[in-house]
Parts: C-alpha cells; structure tokens; sequence
C-alpha cells in the first residue's frame, strides 16, 4: 500500500486519525481528501459501493472510502447505516431509549472499507465487524457513538478506551486490516 497512490476520501477527521494510526504500526502513510458525496439508502454494502463509485470518478483515480454502521439486535440491524442521523437527532440518551422494552440491548458496530482501482471499476469491500451492548454514555464523548458501545468482554466503552486499544479490537482496525491484506497483495 504506496499511500501516494490511493486516497482515503472522508470528510471525519477522527477516522482519518484512527485509520492513519493503525496504519502507522506498519509504516504506510496515507493521503486524504474530503468530498461531499451524497449517501444513498440500503444495505451496508450499496451504500458503501456507491460512495466509492462517486469518489472515484470525482477525483479520476483510484480511491478508499470508509462507512461506518451502528446495528442494534432488537431492530434488525438498525439504525445501521443511518446512524449518522440517528446520533444527530436523538443524541447518546436517545439511542439508549430507543431499546427501552426490547429485550437486548445487543449491538454491532461495522466497517466497511471500499477500495475502487479507478473510475469504472467495481469496487471491493472489506468488513470489520466489533460486538457489543448498547449502554448509557460513559468516558469522554469526543468521537460519534463511543460512550455508548461497550464491545463485549472488555467492560469498557470504546469512549473509555485509550486511542491504542481501541484501535486493537474495533470494527475499523478488523476492516482495515483486509482492506491492507487486499492492497499489499495485489502491488497498489
Ligand atoms: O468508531 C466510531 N466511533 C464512534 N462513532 C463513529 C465511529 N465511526 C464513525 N462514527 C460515526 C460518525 C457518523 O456519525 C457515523 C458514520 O457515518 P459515516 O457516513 O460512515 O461517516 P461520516 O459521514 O462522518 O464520514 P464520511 O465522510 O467518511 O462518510 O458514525
Ligand atoms: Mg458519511
């Protein structure tokens, strides 16, 4: 993975700080550029096709996008890829209520990484997927859903977990992984 070559399009500065991080342990730098692309609705997947699918014929080369997803057990999956808008609206305390009466309070956070060659090109996915529980927030809210995701057997939310071990377990460093995995084998 050169890092010249391939740019990570993302308009949030803290992925871009968590992704150059897990990238820094195995010395790869990484450019970035911010893009408004609109995000259409469906499937983790779609959604996440279609954005690198945008962001690749915008800057005419090849190109990684990143979106991220919250799913909650009780709602089959959502909010997903609409968290975003969910966070937005309904804050920390709103996406605890939102499970009031259903019986899990079980979550997913996932990843997924989208590489496209160039403009044309199909591009490829990479998941990481972090189990967890949704709680009340605890630690410092400096980073979207943090203080609420507990990811399971570490009694900590990712909010109250240093930068380094978050990076160890979470849905971003599982998808980030492949993602290096795919690009280091086929020479980009
Ligand atoms: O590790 C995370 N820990 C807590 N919150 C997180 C994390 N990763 C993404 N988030 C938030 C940001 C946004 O509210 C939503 C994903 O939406 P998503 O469209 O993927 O991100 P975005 O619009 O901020 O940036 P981008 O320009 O890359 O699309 O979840
Ligand atoms: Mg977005």
């Amino acid at each position: 993975m050169s890092g010249s070559k391939s740019i990570f399009v993302t308009g949030n500065a803290n992925k871009l700080k968590e992704v150059r991080a897990i990238l820094a342990k195995s010395g790869v730098e990484i450019d970035s550029q911010e893009l408004d692309i609109p995000e259409i609705q469906g499937s983790t997947q779609e959604v996440a096709l279609a954005k690198c699918h945008r962001a690749a014929e915008l800057l005419g080369g090849p190109c990684i996008t990143e979106d991220t997803a919250l799913c909650f057990e009780a709602l089959n999956g959502l909010p997903g890829p609409y968290i975003k808008y969910f966070l937005k609206e309904l804050g920390h305390v709103g996406l605890n209520t939102l499970l009031d009466g259903f019986p899990t309070r079980a979550a997913w956070a996932l990843c997924t990484f989208a590489y496209s060659a160039g403009p044309g090109t199909e591009p490829v996915l990479f998941e990481g997927r972090t189990d967890g529980q949704i709680v009340s927030a605890r630690g410092e809210g400096k980073f979207g859903w943090d203080p609420v995701f507990e990811p399971s057997g570490t009694g900590k939310t990712y909010a109250e977990m240093s930068a380094e071990q978050k990076n160890t377990l979470s849905h971003r460093y599982k998808a980030l992984e492949k993602l290096q995995t795919y690009l280091s084998t086929m020479n980009v």
